[in-house]
């Protein structure tokens, strides 16, 4: 600190100068402050700074992203993208943020608020976003937040790379977080309609809860290399856009599970919709009257979804059987007149005829214990694309069983796995009756005993089952050949 009386007398007195002009200017602001609302402020403010701090520059080019189009009804979908997008570039030049949540959201939704600037890098291309800090302050909040925009500014000769390449990956970046971000849906027709099924415009003939269930791919305990082929099928569809629309298919996938009860089918079905982020549609044939309301039901289904039909031996076994065969009444659907009845020939209308090329990336799955059961037109090659056998409980399965239930290493086996691998190969158990013995306890060593005694217990009447068909087989045999 310099003692003022050493300082020459000019730069005294340029100092009190500038100690009251000081003074003014904060007694001016913070009268301003006073009398004049914070949005005005914000928006004299950044008048000032848009129009005489910053002159445009002759290399640079900007674009400006409105929230809403200019007729003011729908949002743009670059602007919210890229809000979205730009949620993961916040970094420490950042100092306010906006924070949101909708009801069909887990997480929180942070964006940045108005006049905050934020930089990006794509392939050596420098960017740089301005979040909209022209906020019209007379207008009512929706008013406001229509004029909301963001400028996106780059070096002039990067243009056709921003406009072909870096938008096209804020698109697409901001599609895969909201995905992430989805509450996946369970349909149906008992659920009662709730808020979000109003917001949507109502579902019609669906009410929804969230989809809450856990399994995911690595919980399913099946064959390796089935459990494999599946993921790689259900990737290959939701990449194959492109290939569908070229072959000229509608943009779909069917999935036929058969097996026993506990088997997984329905695991199977919560672990795909997981793994794909779709929301389940469970359809119930018993609760559609008819072809036309199997229509109705199908056409309000959202894309990215999957429709179930669970047990599809038991709902074709009530329907109306004659239609299979008789094309005329078919023809008679396609026209749009009423058939009275829900028919076999309408379901499988909607899952390969003409009613089901509505609507994109849709999986149908139909799951039976009975495969044998089924009417042949519901099995005829390319009728449903993936045939499944959930079966028994293999050792491989059981291996990611005791895994999940009892936390047992698969790299280091436990001394009783032998005994069980061997009574599961000649043992037909569920891998549902497996994982609840080994829900029985907590004790790896005592939940695998009882896991073998159960085992052994089942086998006995399976083998002497087995061995009252043998005996018989041999019978006819010799009664044929004497
Ligand atoms: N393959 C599996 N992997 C992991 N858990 C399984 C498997 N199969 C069955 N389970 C367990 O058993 C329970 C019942 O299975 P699920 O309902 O999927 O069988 P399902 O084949 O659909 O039977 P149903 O034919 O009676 O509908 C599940 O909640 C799950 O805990
Ligand atoms: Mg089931």
């Amino acid at each position: 600190m310099f003692p003022t009386k050493e300082l020459p007398a000019a730069a005294s007195s340029f100092f009190s100068a500038y100690a009251s002009v000081a003074a003014t200017t904060m007694l001016v602001r913070s009268t301003l402050n006073q009398f004049i609302p914070q949005p005005v402020r914000s928006y004299l403010h950044s008048l000032l700074r848009r129009y005489l701090f910053a002159p445009p520059s002759s290399t640079t080019l900007s674009l400006i992203i409105d929230h809403y189009y200019t007729s003011g009804f729908a949002p743009n979908q670059l602007f919210e993208a890229a809000e979205i997008y730009l949620s993961t570039k916040i970094g420490s030049s950042t100092n306010r943020l906006r924070i949101s949540k909708t009801p069909r959201q887990k997480n929180l939704t942070v964006t940045i608020d108005n006049g905050q600037v934020i930089s990006d890098k794509f392939d050596d291309v420098m960017l740089t976003w301005r979040v909209g800090d022209i906020v019209d302050p007379i207008g009512t909040q929706k008013q406001q937040q229509q004029k909301r925009h963001l400028e996106l500014t780059f070096k002039k000769e990067f243009k056709d790379k921003v406009l072909d390449s870096y938008l096209p990956h804020v698109l697409e970046r901001a599609a895969q977080i909201k995905n992430q971000e989805r509450v996946l849906k369970l349909y149906s027709h008992h659920c009662p309609f709730n808020y979000d099924d109003k917001q949507e415009g109502g579902r019609g003939f669906w009410g929804s809860v969230k989809l809450e269930h856990p399994s995911t791919f690595e919980t399913l305990a099946m064959d390796p290399a089935m459990k494999k082929a599946i993921v790689e099928d259900l990737d290959r569809f939701v990449r194959r856009k492109e290939f569908y629309r070229r072959v000229g298919k509608a943009w779909k996938r069917g999935y036929l599970l058969y097996g026993p009860p506990g088997t997984g089918k329905s695991t199977l079905v919560a672990a795909m919709a997981n793994y794909l982020k779709f929301d389940i549609y469970d359809l119930e044939l018993s609760s559609v009257n008819s072809n036309q309301d199997l229509r109705r039901a199908l056409l309000s289904t959202s894309n990215r979804s999957i429709l179930v039909i669970e047990d599809i031996d038991c709902s074709a076994e009530s329907m109306d059987r004659r239609s299979t065969q008789d094309n005329h009444l078919q023809n008679f659907d396609y026209i749009g007149k009423p058939s009275r009845k829900l028919s076999l020939s309408g379901l499988l209308n909607c899952i390969d005829g003409l009613w089901s090329s509505f609507g994109d990336e849709r999986i149908i799955v139909l799951t039976t214990n009975h495969k044998e059961k089924l009417d042949p037109a519901l099995l005829r090659p390319g009728r449903m694309d993936v045939h499944i056998n959930m079966s028994y409980c293999s050792p491989q399965a059981f291996k990611l069983l005791a895994s999940n239930y009892l936390g047992l290493p698969h790299t280091c086996p436990h001394p009783f796995y032998r005994e069980v691998h061997g009574l599961l190969d000649t043992t037909e158990a569920t891998p549902a009756e497996v994982a609840e013995e080994l829900m029985k306890t907590d004790d790896p060593t005592l939940a695998l005993q009882g896991l073998a005694s159960f085992l052994k217990r089942k086998r006995l009447p399976q083998l002497e089952e087995n061995q009252i068909k043998e005996d018989q087989q041999c019978h006819q045999k010799k009664f044929k050949s004497s």
